[in-house]
Order: C-alpha cells, then structure tokens, then sequence
C-alpha cells in the first residue's frame, strides 16, 4: 500500500513530538501539570490513566484545540507553545473524537472526502463548479479516498448515510476520515469505546494494519486494557493531571503507583 506522505526527514524511532512541561488549567481546575513525554515515529503510544486524569485535554494540547499556560510542544523539529488546530492539522496531526463526530446526513464516501478538503489546493471557485483544475484534482483525492475505503472494508456502505450506520462502523468511518488527511501522526480518543468485542477486534486490527502498513505514528486514549497492552509500543499514565508512569506495556502494568492509582488507592 500507497505511503502516506509521511515526513521523510525522520527515521523509525526518531522523535516526532515531544510534550514538556506542559501544564493546563481551566480557571482553578488543574487539568496537567508539567507532563512530559515523546511520541517516536513509527510507534503506537497509549495515553491511559483514570477519569479526569488530563488524557482528553493532552490530546487537545497536542492538536492545538487548547493552549498550555506552560511548557511546549515540538512536531517535526518546529516548537510552539500555541498553534491553532487548522495550523496542527495542515502540519499533519489527525485525531478521531470520543464520541464520534461525523457528518450524520453525508454518506461514508462524503464524510472521508471532507477529511480530503485540506489537501485540496484549487481555488474554491473551481471546487464549487467541479470544473478545470478542481476535476482533475477532485479524480487524484477520490483514488485515495476509495483506497482508505477498501483497506476498512466498507465499500459495501460507501454511499449509506453515517447515521443510520451501527457504532462501530461509525467509527470506522470516522478513522477514514482522519486517514485521508494522510497525517504523520493519528491521535485517536478512545477508539473503542462503547464497542462490543468483535467491533473492538476489528478496530484493533485496523489500527495495527494502519500503523504496520501506512507506517502512521498513532497516539491513543483508551480505557480497555487488554487492548492497551496488546496494541501498544508504549504508554505513559496520568494520574490527576500529572505523568506517573512511562514504559513499556509490561513495565507499566507492575508498576506500584499505576495499579494504585487503578484500584483507587489515595496518596
Ligand atoms: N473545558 C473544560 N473546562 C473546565 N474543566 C475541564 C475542561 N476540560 C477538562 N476539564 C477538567 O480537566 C480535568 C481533566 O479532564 P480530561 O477530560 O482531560 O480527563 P480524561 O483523562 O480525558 O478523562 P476521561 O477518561 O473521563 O475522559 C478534569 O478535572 C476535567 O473536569
């Protein structure tokens, strides 16, 4: 399969994006306090922790939605405190919300090729008539749509409208849509959440098949733990706003402070 123009300047293992010192608070709420952690290209690296433990807001962080009162962020060598999340998305930063956030009305080919409209360089007026350049760039995005459509197998719901799909397809969907951004790095929220076991084999194949075969660095949330340890290189946990673990799966998973923090135990 087709690269997705990914950034050629990094090797596996570099560095793509590192958080440090990043702290966020909304009024007196204290969301994260000076986390750190990198995210190499190639990997997938579990973000997991208990409820309200900054996880969501990290993700936000990271795709410019929300701006850390302190520390920084660095994608791809270029550092900044803030960037707005059109800024982070042309840059190559996708992500997939918790609850699925899709055209409900527009049918799964539309909703991914929404995902296409960043890398659409004709002007608007030709867009808006499908004619002279737009047509022909209109032809090389749909190759790559129907692509993404075929590595999910779901030609078969390519023209349904997304609301009267089942969940799980529905995020499935959603994954198109950020794949056809072609990003660098793919930051899902809680992929599997609200999904029945064969929904969640699936999207735990399709995101192993993403990273193994378009080679995306992939960034995750999720509250399954099995599925943590199974799929990911990684993972760092937070605790009230603040990093106490990073490792390996198997590292983290005896880690003291991390079961504690599991089964509830105060500090
Ligand atoms: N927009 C906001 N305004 C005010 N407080 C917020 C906002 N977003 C998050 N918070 C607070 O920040 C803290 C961290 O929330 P966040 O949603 O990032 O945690 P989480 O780890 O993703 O939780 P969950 O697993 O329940 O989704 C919580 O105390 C939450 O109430």
């Amino acid at each position: 399969m087709r690269a997705p123009g990914g950034d050629t300047r990094l090797a596996p293992g570099d560095v793509l994006l590192s958080v440090e010192g990043v702290s966020l608070s909304f009024g007196g709420v204290k969301a994260i306090t000076d986390v750190s952690f990198d995210i190499r290209k190639g990997e997938i690296r579990a973000i997991i922790g208990p409820n309200g433990a900054g996880k969501t807001s990290m993700l936000n962080v990271i795709n410019g939605f929300y701006h850390p009162q302190q520390g920084r962020i660095t994608f791809k060598g270029a550092t900044r405190q803030k960037m707005r999340p059109s800024v982070a998305a042309a840059q190559g930063i996708a992500r997939t919300f918790q609850n699925v956030a899709l055209f409900k009305g527009m049918s799964t080919l539309d909703n991914i090729m929404a995902g296409r409209t960043l890398k659409m360089r004709s002007p608007f007026f030709w867009q808006l008539f499908r004619h002279g350049p737009a047509l022909t760039e209109e032809i090389a995005h749909r190759k790559v749509v129907e692509e993404i459509i075929d590595f999910l197998e779901i030609q078969a719901i390519r023209k349904t409208p997304v609301g009267k799909l089942p969940y799980g397809l529905q995020k499935r969907v959603e994954l198109g849509r950020a794949l056809a951004m072609q990003p660098d790095l793919l930051l899902l929220d809680e992929p599997m959440a609200g999904m029945n076991l064969e929904e969640k084999e699936d999207m735990s194949r399709f995101i192993l098949d993403v990273n193994n075969q378009y080679g995306t660095t992939i960034a995750l949330i999720e509250h399954d733990m099995g599925v943590v340890m199974d799929l990911s290189d990684r993972v760092v946990v937070l605790e009230y706003g603040r990093k106490i673990a990073d490792g390996a799966p198997d590292e983290v998973k005896r880690n003291k402070q991390v079961i504690d923090a599991y089964l509830g135990v105060p500090h």
